[in-house]
């Protein structure tokens, strides 16, 4: 962790309401360069709301976000050029092929020609997608999907890659393969945001965990820190910090309600 270094993401007192709901409350984050942030929590806690107001897809919230010392809200575009987003779900225009996809995409952040088809079929061929460049998307399989989805986000070589659930879909080996590129791509400098549900992989691949529960971050270190604070697995942690035990008789009554 490089705390000595300015924050290259700096988050102040961010809330966000959707009309009487208030589903972030005060938060506040410094992100240094290199680190790579497993961002965790139950559903609806509040962490895809957290991700889109990073990248600039909701604009109207309270609070202030800082990203390489630009603020998002004068100037958005230029905090996008400096982020890679791979959503969790996204259309991907299935009528095109990867190559269509990505030529689409990298010409959106002004990628010189050559060296964005360069770069497209060299991140095909690495994911294993080498054969298939030219095939229609919508006769791919849903982790073939993925792949080109996690190529469309590291295409223009960012700064910042804000990762949502990635690893959906992917085979085992697919899943060794993307967390060994998260553990590259920090070594490369580059500073990972990674919110996810699969506690074992946040686990291996995090140096900072943020657990956010009801729109508050809850804990905040390396899993070493959280496992001597709280539990000895991070599926534990996240159970006693996020109120599990109070609902364990849920599959008791689904399994009544069978009856
Ligand atoms: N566009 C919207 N309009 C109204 N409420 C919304 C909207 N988007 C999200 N919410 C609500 O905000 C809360 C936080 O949602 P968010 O998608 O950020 O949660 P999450 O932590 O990403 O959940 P999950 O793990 O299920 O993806 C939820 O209660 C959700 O219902």
């Amino acid at each position: 962790m490089n705390s000595d270094t300015t924050p290259l993401i700096q988050i102040r007192n961010l809330s966000k309401s959707y009309g009487d709901k208030q589903v972030l409350k005060h938060l506040s984050l410094d992100i240094y360069p290199g680190q790579v942030i497993g961002y965790i929590g139950p559903n609806g806690a509040g962490k895809s709301t957290t991700v889109k107001i990073l990248t600039g897809l909701i604009p109207d919230f309270n609070g202030e976000v800082l990203v390489d010392g630009i603020s998002m809200q004068d100037d958005p575009q230029e905090i996008k050029r400096r982020i890679g987003y791979v959503p969790e779900n996204a259309e991907l225009y299935e009528v095109l092929t990867p190559l269509e996809y990505l030529d689409f995409i990298g010409k959106l952040y002004n990628m010189d020609e050559k060296l964005l088809n360069d770069r497209a079929r060299r991140l095909l061929t690495a994911f294993g997608l080498g054969n298939n460049m030219d095939d229609r998307m919508d006769t791919f399989s849903k982790g073939m999907r993925q792949k080109v989805l996690l190529i469309s986000g590291i295409l223009h070589n960012p700064q910042i890659i804000i990762l949502d659930e990635p690893l959906s879909g992917l085979d085992a080996n697919a899943v060794i393969m993307i967390k060994e590129l998260i553990q590259r791509l920090s070594q490369e400098g580059k500073t990972i945001f990674y919110c996810s549900h699969m506690m074992d992989v946040v686990e291996k691949v995090s140096d900072r965990i943020l657990l956010i529960n009801k729109g508050e971050i809850v804990a905040d270190g390396t899993f070493e820190s959280l496992k001597q604070n709280h539990a000895d697995t991070l599926e534990r942690v996240f159970a006693k910090l996020t109120g599990r035990s109070e609902s364990a008789g849920e599959t008791d009554a689904i399994i009544n309600a069978l009856d």
